[in-house]
């Protein structure tokens, strides 16, 4: 199986330059100017394209039992709807249920994700601490390709993981190579205001930023920053919407922690005002946490990524449908959350990113793709065009203009938040694996054409810092009983 993609600019993370791309068996096998078409099975031209690396969307929930109902899309759906959007990777989550053991709850969504038409992996969330979570940490790591545990700092009552867990959950990922990763916000202060509103009668979707402030994340973020450095333990903060907790980062980062972050293309362009729509099902359609924000944070998020204090884009994506979201009619807290974005991510980041002069061609590859690869350690196999990599390519046409639509998008909601947004700059092709699977507005790739991808632990992108950043070295005074070990008291 042959696929070559002619006459085409490469966009890598590092540099660009116009070269053919050969994929064979899944693999690109050659990468200069001129390579002959003859003998070749498929052949793309690429004239006035650009071929980057396919999108990895690091932070997704394609079927997720969440708030009493579970995420309408499967793993088909979510991972086509990824391909149409130009994104050839997902990293989900295995969130176990209050008591299940980690490995059943991995090998569970492992089921789940047979039908996934792009390659996938997981990160597995540590929701509560004990032997067995230990034990499966270890297994997890060493037989399953897992190298990044979630930890969920809300979410109260239910997935939340305290500063207890976080203590012993964090050390265990350190020894074994793996990389912590947090949703950060005060699920305590979550838990009071959400009473405090709903006290004052304050039961519509308005009370879901109310109760989410950015000073809640921001404090969350602050504190699982100094967790991590007191325990020299590397770490990646998801879903970052905050200048508090941008800011926090960036300070770790001047003092040399290793602490990654992500933002959400949703949190860079819309704004709180969406919680404040007369019209109930749109502001519920909206809940997700943490809440969009006053326009101010979307600067500073903007900012972040093109200063390199945030390294890479994610969407979160978490479909609940309108009649999900009715759940919470009578009191926001109840609204399931979540919103998609899967299908959009690239191309909102590209119109918004690279048209209007805020980031480069090669910095969107690197905060699409490259970094995230080197983070969870799949690089070079992911998130570049090198000889030796996977054919996961996106055909980039950048004249491309589309409106967004809920009616014609392929991921399985039925709204997006972003309707209407004109853009220019899509995917002509997404190439997975060395296959076309989505050309032309259709999504090609069979079901269960992806494949799992294992992840080896000790990224030495990461570890060579973590021993720099270290622990503070234990020191023990030698005291003989009652006196000094120089015999003064
Ligand atoms: N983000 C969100 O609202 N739903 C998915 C679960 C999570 O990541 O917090
Ligand atoms: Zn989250």
């Amino acid at each position: 199986m042959s696929l070559l993609i002619k006459h085409g600019t490469v966009i890598n993370a590092d540099q660009s330059y116009a070269a053919d791309v050969l994929c064979e068996d899944g693999k690109i096998v050659a990468l200069e100017p001129g390579i002959s078409a003859s003998g070749i099975d498929t052949v793309i031209d690429a004239r006035n394209c650009l071929v980057m690396p396919g999108g990895i969307d690091p932070h997704t929930h394609m079927q997720l039992p969440f708030m009493g109902t579970v995420a309408s899309e499967d793993f088909y759906s979510g991972t086509a709807a990824a391909l149409a959007g130009g994104t050839t990777m997902i990293i989900d989550f295995v969130i176990p249920s209050p008591g299940e053991r980690l490995l059943d709850a991995y090998h569970k969504w492992r089921q789940w994700a047979e039908k996934s038409c792009c390659d996938y992996s997981f990160h597995v969330a540590v929701t509560w601490w004990d032997e067995s979570v230990h034990d499966d940490m270890g297994t997890l790591v060493r037989d399953w390709g897992v190298n990044s545990f979630k930890h969920f700092m809300a979410y109260k009552g239910a997935i939340m993981a305290d500063d207890g867990v976080l203590t012993q959950s964090f050390p265990r990922a350190l020894e074994l190579g793996a990389l912590p990763t947090v949703h950060a916000e005060n699920g305590e202060l979550v838990d009071y205001l959400q009473k405090l509103l709903q006290k004052k009668g304050i039961l519509g979707p308005e009370g879901h930023p109310q109760s989410r402030p950015p000073k809640v994340e921001g404090e969350a973020a602050q504190r699982v920053i100094q967790i991590a450095g007191i325990l020299g333990v590397p770490l990646y903060l998801v879903h970052n919407s905050a200048i508090e907790s941008v800011d926090a980062i960036a300070a770790a980062r001047r003092q040399g922690q290793r602490v990654f972050g992500e933002c959400l293309t949703q949190h860079l362009l819309i704004d709180e005002s969406v919680y404040y729509d007369k019209d109930w099902n749109r502001a519920a359609a909206h809940v997700m946490s943490p809440p969009f924000r006053p326009k101010a944070h979307q600067e500073a998020l903007w900012d972040a990524l093109s200063g390199g204090v945030l390294q890479t884009t994610a969407t979160d994506h978490c479909c609940f449908c309108g009649e999900q979201k009715e759940m919470g009619r009578e009191n926001f807290a109840k609204i399931p959350n979540g919103t998609a974005g899967v299908e959009d991510r690239m191309a909102v980041l590209w119109h918004h990113g690279v048209n209007m002069g805020r980031l480069t061609a090669n910095e969107f590859v690197a905060l699409t793709s490259t970094n995230a690869a080197r983070i969870f350690n799949i690089y070079p196999r992911k998130g570049v065009i090198r000889v030796g990599a996977d054919a996961d390519l996106v055909v980039w046409d950048p004249a491309l203009v589309r409106t967004i639509r809920a009616e014609t998008q392929h991921q399985r909601v039925d709204f997006n938040v972003f309707e209407g947004m004109e853009i220019t700059g899509a995917p002509a092709y997404t190439v997975s694996n060395g296959r076309i699977a989505y050309a032309d507005g259709k999504i090609l790739a069979a079901v269960g054409s992806g494949a799992y991808v294992n992840r080896p632990a000790f990224p030495a992108y990461i570890q060579a810092q973590v021993r720099q950043n270290g622990r503070h070295p234990l020191r023990s005074v030698p005291r003989s009983a009652g006196n000094g070990a120089d015999g003064r008291l």
